[in-house]
């Protein structure tokens, strides 16, 4: 059956197509800002807090948002790092918005975006990305392994992001030492925080830093998920629909 993933990755590579004819280049030498470290050294949970202007499950969130003010919110505010969704089709998000975003806020960025090849790793650091994502049920091994290793070389983290056992072992056999958990269901769209504690309990909490994303709304969320073991949350929809997005940012950060 498809799913979403597979629609968005075949309009990814129209646009990859289109990146490799144009004449830019993504050349910098910027050192990218270790996510990783900070993790190690922090004390709470950590969270990355997403900048998301709509999404498939959800359609249009939060159109009017100033993705630099926004940002700022988190970073002010205790978040560890700042996501910016840069997909367009689906998420309304552009490249621009991670640019702006760099321009304004100092702590590690997330360029969130669907990555099937090296040419979008090298845009993302170009463009002020410090952490790019790959999803396993995206790419294949030799994919993941290249696409991984690439980025590695370029300094950047990389989030490897799994839904399921199988996906699991992927990632660890990649020795990947930031883990994505995704709670969300790619068929159904649905989110359950389950997800994270049954891989949790499976797999040694020392093997990587475990980041449970998606679903996430409440400070006793966060204590669940910490107590599941993970070290951080990646959190979208809850800060762009908060009335008080300092305050809903400040909630999430639970002492370890
Ligand atoms: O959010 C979606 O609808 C979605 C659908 C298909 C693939 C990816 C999708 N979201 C990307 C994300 O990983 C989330 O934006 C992120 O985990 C935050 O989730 P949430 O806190 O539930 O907004």
């Amino acid at each position: 059956m498809t799913t979403i993933l597979d629609k968005i990755i075949d309009k990814k590579r129209e646009e990859v197509a289109l990146l490799k004819q144009s004449a830019l280049t993504y050349k910098t030498d910027r050192t990218p800002i270790s996510f990783y470290d900070r993790v190690v050294a922090s004390k709470t949970i950590a969270l990355i807090a997403e900048v998301k202007r709509a999404s498939p499950s959800k359609g249009d969130i939060n159109l009017g948002v100033d993705p630099v003010e926004q940002a700022t919110i988190y970073a002010d505010n205790g978040a560890d790092a700042v996501s910016v969704l840069t997909d367009t089709p689906f998420f309304k998000g552009t490249m621009d918005d991670l640019k702006a975003v760099k321009e304004n806020v100092e702590i590690p960025l997330l360029n969130k975006d669907f990555i099937i090849d090296e040419i979008q790793i090298d845009r993302a650091k170009a463009s002020g990305g410090d952490i790019i994502l790959l999803i396993a049920a995206a790419l294949n091994d030799e994919e993941m392994h290249r696409l991984y290793r690439h980025s590695k070389e370029h300094g950047l983290d990389v989030l490897v992001e799994v839904h399921d056992e199988a996906e699991m072992e992927r990632a660890l056999a990649l020795e990947a030492n930031i883990i994505g958990i995704n709670n969300r269901d790619l068929h159904s769209f649905k989110t359950n925080l389950a997800v994270t504690e049954r891989l949790m309990s499976r797999y040694g909490k020392e093997k990587a830093i475990f980041v449970s994303e998606s679903g996430i709304k409440t400070r006793e969320d966060a204590i669940r998920l910490k107590e599941a073991g993970a070290r951080a949350l990646l959190v979208g929809e809850t800060l762009m629909l908060a009335g008080d997005v300092a305050g809903a940012v400040r909630s999430l950060k639970v002492e370890l």
